[in-house]
């Protein structure tokens, strides 16, 4: 792997209250925001449907689009990202494809000019039946992205996944392999799931790839008809270790992905040299076009069309 350019990231994961009011949620990530930039953070991360409470009945109202005539939502994270001179992963939003009027959960990364760089559709929908306990179905409203996504920072690549989408080792996986340094993950576990499975999942991928991984949830509504979002976003470090979680309520988790332990616990633990390909498949072949992306080429495109 190349060296980065940089060995510390200061990472800020808000875990925010969110409402049903769009322009109050919007206003409140961004002064999170510019205190995350203000206190060094160089990373920022909000939660999975900041601007939207997270339902399937709730998504229809709130969508907007995100690339040819961008909705506010989107306009306001770019200019939180340009004012705070961040990376901005903002969280997600249930986005409306003005072509197919299909709907996604939808997860739009910025540079620090304020440019948007990549948007991450949810690929895997939360549709889950827990009997007496969780019934959910995104798959009722939603459709699944159908692309990998990760951008570019001078610290290394950073894979982009949402909530549900932790669930699934081979995509952490293959980003780990094309040489991310971590994933980020917006996220919304709920009291049933998340006390079971949030930090044993997010500690996996980081030990299944010696990397680095980050969520961000809303904070536990106060409001008991809203989605009970689970809180705890958290940072683990490539050997496991959860370096920094938030509770249940409102605040900024800040933390580091310090890439000089990254690079220990590989000399210390030397999976990426030890695997066997001979006798299972390697989950990159093949898959190299996929994380340069339909979505990726509409961003360029954007780009180009209006320079
Ligand atoms: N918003 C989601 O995708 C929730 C995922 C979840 O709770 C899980 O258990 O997985």
């Amino acid at each position: 792997m190349a060296s980065p350019a940089k060995n510390l990231l200061r990472v800020a994961l808000v875990q925010m209250q969110v409402s049903s009011n769009k322009a109050q949620n919007l206003q409140r990530a961004r002064e999170h925001v510019l205190t995350a930039a203000h206190k060094g953070a160089e990373l920022v991360v909000l939660p999975e449907c900041f601007n939207s409470p997270y339902g399937v009945q709730h998504f229809p109202q709130f969508a907007e689009p995100i690339h040819c005539t961008p909705g506010e939502s989107i306009q306001a994270l770019a200019k939180m990202a340009k004012d705070a001179n961040v990376y901005l992963v903002g969280g997600s939003i249930p986005e409306r494809d003005e072509q197919t009027h299909k709907l996604y959960n939808s997860c739009p990364v910025f540079d620090r000019q304020g440019h948007l760089v990549t948007v991450h559709r949810k690929v895997h929908l939360f549709d889950i039946d827990v009997p007496g306990k969780m019934t959910f179905k995104e798959s009722d409203v939603l459709s699944p992205g159908c692309k990998l996504t990760s951008f570019s920072t001078e610290w290394g690549e950073i894979g982009v996944g949402i909530c549900y989408d932790l669930r699934f080792p081979e995509m952490a996986m293959v980003a780990a392999r094309q040489g991310c340094i971590g994933m980020v993950y917006p996220a919304a576990f709920n009291t049933t799931t998340g006390p079971v499975f949030f930090e044993l999942l997010q500690r996996a991928r980081a030990v299944d790839n010696l990397f680095f991984v980050a969520t961000c949830s809303p904070a536990r509504p106060t409001d008991p008809s809203s989605y009970p979002a689970w809180g705890y976003s958290s940072v683990i470090s490539p050997i496991g270790e959860v370096l920094a979680k938030a509770q249940e309520t409102e605040t900024i988790v800040y933390s580091e992905f310090d890439l000089v332990k990254m690079a220990e616990a590989r000399r210390s633990y030397p999976i990426y040299q030890q695997r066997r390909f001979d006798l299972y498949p390697d989950v990159n072949q093949g898959t190299h076009q996929v994380l340069s992306l339909e979505v990726d080429q509409q961003v360029a495109q954007q780009k180009q069309d209006s320079s």
